[in-house]
């Protein structure tokens, strides 16, 4: 970790402060992918058992997410957006954040595998790894592709959920892998379109700055392209069903047309409605998700009922 500027005084942090340190907004839609992974998959578990098990991955996201803040806080304290960041901002010590990560990690992996199986805390402890070490203190100062091939670790929680419950690994939990690795680079190249300028500073390597902003709205149509026909892909599976279809069809139009409607714009264009067509795309994109694992989630609540699935 290189040197970062926070304020050498007294560290007054409270416990909202260790809570931010969990990033706990992005990590809502991480644990409720690994939730549904949990519930749709074809063997019931005990609600206890995948409480614990919903609440070890919880506790592991947030602990990759305190070690994430733990390396990065140098690159943190120089963007507007990440300035106010516990440890930039001087109301946590650095090393209280890496023992933090580390203890939550550590408890949250253990107490997996003892409740549940060796597969799905081994992924726990894989995704952990990919995401602090793999991700943040390797791709994300190295290349642009630091988000591509990063996004693996946001993609493997419903795989942890499905191994949960069956202790193993089903082209359904790869199919959902793939949605989210998929979706993760327009997710965030939509982003990085309208906070540029924070990433540039930080001299962190995306593709905006890299390649520019028009290879980067490429990207973003590229990427979502390969998207569709995973989506559609994973509704023909076991799980999949009429409603996961038409919420399917529905957001991947929706979706596509906003990354559609980004490749054909110009800087001016964006100059000139201040990004509204990137933020829009964005906010589709956490619609995206949410929308798809929720359909996941109805088509299996339904089942019971005869409605639910092909
Ligand atoms: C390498 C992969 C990813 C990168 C680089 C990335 C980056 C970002 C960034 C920079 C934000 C801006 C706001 C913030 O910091 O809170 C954000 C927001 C968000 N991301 Fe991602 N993301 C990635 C993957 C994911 C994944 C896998 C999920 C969930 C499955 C996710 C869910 C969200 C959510 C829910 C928000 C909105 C948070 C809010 O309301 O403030 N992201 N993402
Ligand atoms: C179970 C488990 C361990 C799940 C982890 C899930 C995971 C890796 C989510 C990644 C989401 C995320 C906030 C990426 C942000 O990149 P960044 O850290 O570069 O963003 P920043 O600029 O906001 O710090």
């Amino acid at each position: 970790m290189s040197d970062i500027s926070v304020n050498d005084s007294v560290y007054e942090a409270n416990m909202g402060d260790y809570f931010a340190l969990l990033k706990p907004r992005v990590m809502s839609l991480v644990v409720f992918t690994a939730l549904v992974g949990l519930l749709v998959a074809p063997v019931p578990v005990h609600p206890f058992i995948g409480f614990v098990g919903i609440l070890c991955i919880a506790v592991g996201a947030g602990a990759s997410g305190a070690l994430n803040m733990w390396w990065d806080a140098d690159i943190d304290s120089q963007m507007k957006r990440t300035a106010g960041r516990p440890i930039p901002s001087g109301r946590v010590a650095p090393g209280e954040a890496l023992a933090i990560g580390l203890a939550l990690s550590s408890f949250a992996i253990v107490l997996l595998a003892l409740a549940t199986n060796f597969l799905a805390a081994f992924l726990l402890a894989f995704t952990v790894f990919f995401y602090a070490v793999i991700y943040s203190m390797w791709l994300k100062r190295s290349t642009p592709q630091n988000i591509v091939i990063g996004g693996a670790a946001g993609a493997f929680p419903p795989m942890i959920g499905w191994a949960i419950a069956t202790g193993g690994v089903s082209i359904e939990s790869v199919l959902m892998f793939g949605l989210i690795f998929m979706w993760t680079p327009p997710h965030f190249w939509s982003l990085a379109l309208f906070v540029k300028s924070d990433y540039g500073n930080a001299g962190v390597p995306m593709l905006t700055e890299t390649h520019g902003r028009d290879a980067t709205r490429r990207h973003i149509l590229i990427y979502m392209l390969l998207l569709v026909p995973v989506a559609l892909g994973l509704g023909l599976t076991s799980i999949g069903g009429p409603i996961y279809m038409s919420v399917a069809v529905i957001m991947n139009a929706w979706f596509l047309k906003g990354s559609y409607d980004i490749w054909r714009r110009t800087d001016a264009d964006c100059e000139a409605d201040k990004h509204a067509v990137e933020i829009n795309a964005f906010k589709v994109s956490l619609y995206y998700l949410f929308l798809h694992f929720g359909a996941l989630l109805a088509e299996a609540a339904l089942r019971p009922y005869g409605l639910g699935g092909w």
